[in-house]
Order: structure tokens, then C-alpha cells, then sequence
């Protein structure tokens, strides 16, 4: 059997007090896709950085292709080997994507080459790649597809043939997914070998062959993915038998007729939508789904004021939002899980006490001055309701999981008690047990009387709503009542109008 393309074995890793990883071992192989699953916090982006020379172990060793991994200081020499395409761009914004693409590269012997060439070599190379995307665009215009397409591109220009997608489907709507995995598999039949981070786990066994599972920081099974079942795989990242529960709108008793609403938008126009109108009641949990560019976030973030409408209302408790304006939005009494976490929802350098209590400041201290004894306990409240791993109230936000990051934000968007809750893809990044939780909380809430506004690419999701809205090029083209087929709300939200 030819030597794995990585063997990681018996990685340590430790933050202060954190063990991140526990004599962790992993094998690829080359040629397959091998899904790398785990609960929030179990270590998976700890392995990969060591995986890809960005940090190193403290125990254990990792060799390529029976080779040992070249030392941190030759970053040039892990290129060589592999690299990670992340969530997160890791593209610089202003530059083209040709200058992206060969970037710190250009410069041989002190010349720089020409902008042509430069402009020539990087439509080669993406061409020999198949990635069609145009060479003059800023990188920081392209989609999330695009640039991963090209982040993917840059990788095997530098010769790894060995590329870790960290959560790539995160930000994708369900065609661009599905664009993904095709082009995963052709690039694995052209002998490119993929480690796939993921938390829907119905992916890992549509594109890969085997799978490896961490919990706690360690090792708990590698095993061919036709071996283990989506059931199996909950149970060994838990820990406990049991699989999920999925909360659905369909089951519970249906809403008062007499709900006062607390919503209205009407025909609300704006960059990306237009003629809008929807009402929201106490206790109603409506969904906005559609593909990226259906304009469903632009909606909903129209909605908590992050931006400006061009015509329409939108009005909480009859009250008139003044338009693009966060801050009223907030003291209206609405709450907001924002689309992006990093830029929107979380103060990355401070505390979980801190971001927890962020939209509540004013009500736990005069002044805005809230004492840190009460935003400590609050901060401890919002780990344990919200089953944030971290080593205690006081740990900064950043040093967190992606999931555990996610849980911040919701925590953050109900502390201070909304009637309005608008929640943007709240369970991104966040692993199917923590989900099942979040979930419930957001159940709960809606039972207590608020109102929720829920935009989201999961199904899973989406069934918690009383109904769904479709939205297509900006427009509502239809409304599903709870209990609707998935196919039915898929072909929806595709344009393919409804399947038989
Ligand atoms: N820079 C850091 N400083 C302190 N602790 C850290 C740091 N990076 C990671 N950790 C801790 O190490 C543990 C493993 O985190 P890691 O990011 O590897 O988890 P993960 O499996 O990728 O989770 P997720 O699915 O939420 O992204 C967590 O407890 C995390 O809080």
C-alpha cells in the first residue's frame, strides 16, 4: 500500500489549560476524501492548523507521504504539500484575482513581472483547473463559491495535492453544494485528496469515503463512512446513544388566532428585494428561505436595521422603525443573530461575560456601567443554557470554537429579553447536538410569546417555523404551511416550481 499522504500520530496540543488535543492520530489516504467530524470544540481546527504548519505539537509528530513535515520556518515547503481553504476568505480584498493567485510569487530575482504575464499565467492556470472566474476582479467581489474556487486553484498551483476544506458548504446554498462536491470528485480522480470538515453529516456520506471522528480532544473512530451510519456518527461524537430530536412546527398546537403581531413589513423595498410585506405574531416562528441570491437576507437584515430600505415599512408593536437604524431597532426590542458573526455579532479580544451582556449594559449598572460581579454570573448563566465549551466566563470569545463562537452570538442576541428575534443561518458552524439544543431554545422563546423571524439554508431548521416564505430574485413567490415536504420546499426555493 502506497505511504499515506498525512499521518498525524499521536498529536498533543495544549492552550494554557485547554487541552485542545490528546495523542491524536489520523491517516489519509491518498485519493480519498476523508471527513473530519466532531463536536464544537473537539479539536478539529487545532489538528488541522498543525496540519498545515500553522501552529505546531507539543507531543507527536506528522509526516507526509512517509516523509516528515518540513519545520514551521519553511512555509514555502508546506505549500508544497498542502492547504487550507477556510470559511473565512483568505484572499486579500482590493487585489485582483490574478495578483491573489500569485501573490508573494511574482517577484523573481528582484524584478517583478509584468502585469500582462502575471494576468496571462493566472488565466492559464485557473483554466487548466477549470475554475471560470474572470482574472481582473477584485478578490473581495467574488461569491463564497468563486473564491473558494480560486483559494482551491492557488493551493494546487503550489503543488499540494492535498487541500483541507474547512466547513466549505457553510456559507453555500444547496446548488452550489452540490457544484462543490462535483467538482471535489473530479479533482479526486485527477489524484487530489481532500480532508472535509463538516457538520451536516449527511454530506460527509454523500462525498466521502472515510471518516474520522475527535470528541474531547481525542480520537474516537476512523472507519470507511459506508461502515458507519449518520446515527452512528452522532452517537460516537457524543459519546451516548440516542440520535436527535428535531423540534417541528407541525406537531405543536397551532398558533392563538387572536396573536397580537409584532412585525410588519410592508412592501418593503431595498438593494437585492422588492414589494416585500410580512407579518410576524407573538409566539409565530416565520422562516425566509431562497437561494443566496434570493434577497432573503437583505430582507431580514433590513429588518434589525443594518440596512436602509429604498420604500416600504417596517413596524414593531405598531411602532415605525426609523430606517437603517440598528440601535432603535435594538431599543424597539428586537434581537439579532447577524449573517456574519466576525464583523457583525461578536467583540472578538473580550470576554464571554462581556459579549454576552453587551445588548444589556444599560439594564445591569447605572451608567452603562455594569459591575463585573453581575455580567460574571450572566456570562456563567449563558455557558450553561447554551452549552458553550469554554473555561469559564472570563475566556476571550476569540479563543473559542466557531461553534462556541455561534452559541456567544445567540446568547448575546436573547439576553436582552426581545420581543423580535431576528435570527440570520443561526446554527452555522454549530455541531448537530449543540444545534438540537439551540433549537429548543429558540422554541422556547417563541412559547414565551416572541416573535421570531428565522432565515436559513438548513431544512432542519426551518421546521421549527410556522410557515416558510420563498423567496426567488427578490420577490415572495410562495408561503408553505408547516408540514411541508422537503422536495417540495427545495424545488421551491430552485425555481424548478413544485415536484410531483
Ligand atoms: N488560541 C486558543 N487559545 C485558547 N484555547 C484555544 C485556542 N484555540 C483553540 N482553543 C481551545 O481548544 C479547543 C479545541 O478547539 P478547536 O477550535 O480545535 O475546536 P473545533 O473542533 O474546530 O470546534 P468547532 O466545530 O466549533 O469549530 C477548544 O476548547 C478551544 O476553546
Amino acid at each position: 500500500m502506497s505511504a499515506p499522504v498525512v499521518h498525524a500520530a499521536g498529536v498533543g496540543k495544549r492552550y494554557g489549560p485547554t487541552v485542545a488535543l490528546h495523542d491524536v492520530s489520523l491517516t489519509v489516504r491518498p485519493g480519498e476524501s476523508h471527513a473530519l467530524v466532531g463536536r464544537n470544540g473537539a479539536g478539529k481546527s487545532t489538528l488541522v492548523s498543525i496540519l498545515t504548519g500553522l501552529s505546531g505539537t507539543d507531543t507527536g509528530s506528522v509526516s507526509f507521504g512517509g516523509e516528515p513535515a518540513p519545520p514551521l520556518s519553511k512555509q514555502d515547503e508546506w505549500k508544497a504539500r498542502v492547504a487550507c481553504v477556510y470559511q473565512h476568505a483568505m484572499v486579500v480584498p482590493q487585489l485582483s484575482v490574478a495578483e491573489n493567485l500569485f501573490l508573494n510569487r511574482h517577484a523573481r530575482g528582484g524584478f517583478a513581472i509584468g502585469w500582462k504575464k502575471l494576468r496571462r499565467q493566472a488565466s492559464e492556470l485557473l483554466d487548466s483547473w477549470d475554475v471560470r472566474v474572470p482574472v481582473d476582479t477584485p478578490a473581495g467581489e467574488l461569491s463564497v463559491e468563486d473564491r473558494q474556487l480560486v483559494e482551491i486553484a492557488r493551493a494546487l498551483s503550489y503543488g499540494a495535492r492535498f487541500i483541507v476544506l474547512d466547513e466549505p458548504t457553510a456559507q453555500l446554498d444547496s446548488q452550489a453544494i452540490e457544484r462543490l462536491f462535483e467538482r471535489m470528485r473530479h479533482l479526486r480522480s485527477s489524484g487530489v485528496t481532500f480532508l472535509f470538515i463538516s457538520h451536516h453529516l449527511h454530506e460527509v456520506h454523500e462525498v466521502c469515503q472515510a471518516v474520522t471522528v475527535l470528541r474531547d480532544a481525542r480520537h474516537v473512530l476512523t472507519a470507511p463512512v459506508e461502515d458507519v451510519s449518520r446515527a452512528a456518527l452522532v452517537d460516537a461524537m457524543t459519546g451516548e446513544q440516542g440520535g436527535l430530536s428535531v423540534r417541528d412546527a407541525a406537531v405543536r398546537d397551532p398558533l392563538a388566532v387572536d396573536a397580537d403581531e409584532v412585525l410588519t413589513v410592508d412592501t418593503l423595498s431595498g438593494d437585492g428585494f422588492h414589494d416585500v410585506s410580512l407579518r410576524v405574531r407573538r409566539g409565530e416562528v416565520v422562516g425566509l428561505a431562497g437561494s443566496n441570491a434570493s434577497g432573503k437576507h437583505q430582507v431580514a437584515e433590513t429588518v434589525y436595521g443594518l440596512r436602509s430600505p429604498t420604500a416600504g415599512i417596517v413596524a414593531v408593536e405598531g411602532r415605525r422603525l426609523p430606517p437603517g437604524d440598528i440601535a432603535a431597532a435594538v431599543h424597539a426590542g428586537v434581537g439579532c443573530v447577524p449573517r456574519d458573526r466576525h464583523h457583525q455579532g461578536l467583540v472578538l479580544g473580550h470576554s464571554v461575560m462581556d459579549n454576552a451582556t453587551l445588548s444589556v449594559l444599560d439594564r445591569l449598572g447605572r451608567g452603562g456601567f455594569a459591575p463585573p460581579k453581575v455580567r460574571r454570573s450572566r456570562g456563567a448563566r449563558a455557558l450553561s443554557d447554551y452549552g458553550i465549551v469554554a473555561a469559564g466566563p472570563e475566556q476571550p470569545v476569540s479563543d473559542l470554537s466557531g461553534g462556541n463562537q455561534q452559541k456567544v452570538v445567540l446568547a448575546r442576541a436573547l439576553e436582552s429579553d426581545p420581543r423580535l428575534v431576528v435570527l440570520i443561518n443561526p446554527t452555522a458552524g454549530v455541531d448537530v447536538k449543540s444545534k438540537e439544543a439551540l433549537l429548543a431554545v429558540v422554541d422556547r422563546v417563541r412559547a414565551e410569546g416572541k416573535a421570531v423571524l428565522l432565515v436559513s439554508d438548513e431544512l432542519d431548521d426551518l421546521r421549527l417555523a410556522d410557515r416558510v416564505l420563498v423567496l426567488r430574485a427578490g420577490a415572495v413567490v410562495a408561503e408553505h404551511g408547516a408540514g411541508w415536504a422537503d422536495s417540495a420546499l427545495v424545488a421551491g426555493i430552485e425555481g424548478a416550481g413544485p415536484r410531483a
